[in-house]
């Protein structure tokens, strides 16, 4: 038996030759593509052996109104577990229930853990529609690789969400702004408090049906600029959607929440540059001081922010819809202070969060170091044009009113 001064003597070494082979390799290894990579030799997540059990006691479907985020859950999960001397399992669709946890499982105690937020939208003709999964399951693999969970075939457990989401398809509600949130995580469970690569893994999903995040229309939110705690740094996890980046998260939230802010913003280093917040991603429309042009600009993906589906469909539609408008697109680090000024000069038009949550939430202002910021919306005003459009842009996509390659 080995004893635990070797134990972690082969860790040190282990992670010493990974930081040596990193240092000197271009990219990360969880900065590779994982779209449709099995590992060599062991087995693949593979849908034709699906096997499902069906529920014996159907939940009651909760009116649409009453819908609350999270709460309620559909009638079944799929389930796959890997071990890393065998791979991938079966892939199982059984009613919905409770895990069976060691205490000293590596999830519970280090956190081995993360997940993906996407949805499942019903068309006008009943059709159900996945948005952009592909994306979801880079970002999923990407997220696995940096904290030693195996990846998978995202081509495979797309087919494999398909055939979730059919089953209980009765859940998705028939009306515009309403679908059902699907939550896939992937968590460690080798029953181990030795800090190592987990050797079980379990890759699940379960799925809530949510009603628009604005029932009533937009209502614009106001922010409080976090300026004392940081959510992500560069070389850190912060692009990574990992459980352990989001409980840190609730402090700072509840105290932006207890001096009556919706949400808090989070700057980053001596510059105060706007990197995101809470759940969404951040959008400035800024009128230029030296050009009068008008520019969309958001926070580089260096690392420090989540690399949001959303995001990336608000730059990809700015691009093709906006810049044809005279507009400029562009993701580039804004301080705290150039926001502030824009909007002093009045040249800040309109800020929004972009999330799959809520697509786009415009922001009324933001509190930075006592000072209110207005974020370009007239009193009356909930939402900007920009932000506006753009939700009518996505949500036409998600509910197959655009034909759209996204969809
Ligand atoms: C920290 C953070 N930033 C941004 C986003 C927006 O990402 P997406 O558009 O993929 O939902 C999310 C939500 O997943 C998030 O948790």
């Amino acid at each position: 038996m080995r004893s635990s001064h070797q134990f972690v003597r082969n860790n040190l070494l282990r992670s010493h030759t990974a930081a040596k082979s990193l240092s000197q390799s271009r990219s990360a290894p969880w900065q590779r593509s994982y779209s449709s990579k099995a590992a060599p030799a062991l087995s693949g997540i593979d849908p034709s052996k699906l096997t499902i059990t069906p529920t014996t006691a159907p939940k009651e479907l909760i009116p649409n109104k009453e819908l609350v985020f999270g709460k309620t859950f559909t009638d079944h999960m799929l389930s796959i577990e890997w071990t890393a001397s065998e791979g991938w399992f079966a892939p199982r669709i059984t009613p919905y229930q409770n895990l069976s946890l060691d205490p000293a499982t590596c999830v519970l105690h280090y956190a081995f853990t993360c997940f993906e937020g996407m949805k499942a939208y019903k068309d006008k003709e009943g059709r159900i529609r996945l948005f952009r999964p592909n994306k979801n399951m880079e970002r999923l693999n990407q997220s696995a690789a940096r904290i030693a969970l195996p990846t998978f075939d995202g081509d495979a457990f797309t087919k494999l969400i398909a055939e979730f989401v059919k089953k209980d398809g009765s859940f998705i509600p028939n009306e515009k702004g309403y679908s059902l949130y699907l939550r896939p995580t992937l968590i460690g469970t080798q029953p181990t408090i030795g800090i190592a690569p987990p050797g079980s893994a379990l890759l699940y999903l379960i799925a809530s049906p949510v009603g628009p995040y604005y029932p009533t229309g937009f209502k614009a939110v106001s922010l409080e600029a976090t300026d004392y705690a940081v959510r992500a740094w560069p070389g850190g996890v912060g692009d990574k959607k990992l459980g352990a980046n989001y409980a840190p998260c609730v402090v700072p939230q509840q105290e932006a929440a207890s001096r009556g802010y919706q949400q808090n913003l989070w700057l980053f280093g001596e510059e105060e540059y706007v990197t995101e917040v809470g759940t969404m991603n951040l959008f400035m429309a800024i009128k230029n001081k030296e050009t009068g042009q008008n520019e969309l600009l958001t926070a580089p993906l260096d690392g420090t922010i989540l690399r949001g589906v959303t995001r990336d469909s608000v730059l990809a539609l700015a691009r093709e819809r906006l810049v044809p408008e005279g507009w400029a697109v562009a993701e580039r680090k804004v301080r705290m202070t150039e926001l502030a000024e824009a909007s002093a000069e009045g040249r800040l038009i309109e800020v929004f969060g972009a999330g799959t949550a809520a697509i786009v939430s415009p922001i009324r202002n933001i509190s930075y170091k006592g000072k209110v910021v207005n974020c370009g919306l007239k009193d009356h005003e909930e939402t900007g044009e920009v932000a506006l459009r753009m939700k009518n842009w996505i949500e036409g996509i998600q509910y197959g009113e655009e034909e759209h390659e996204w969809r």
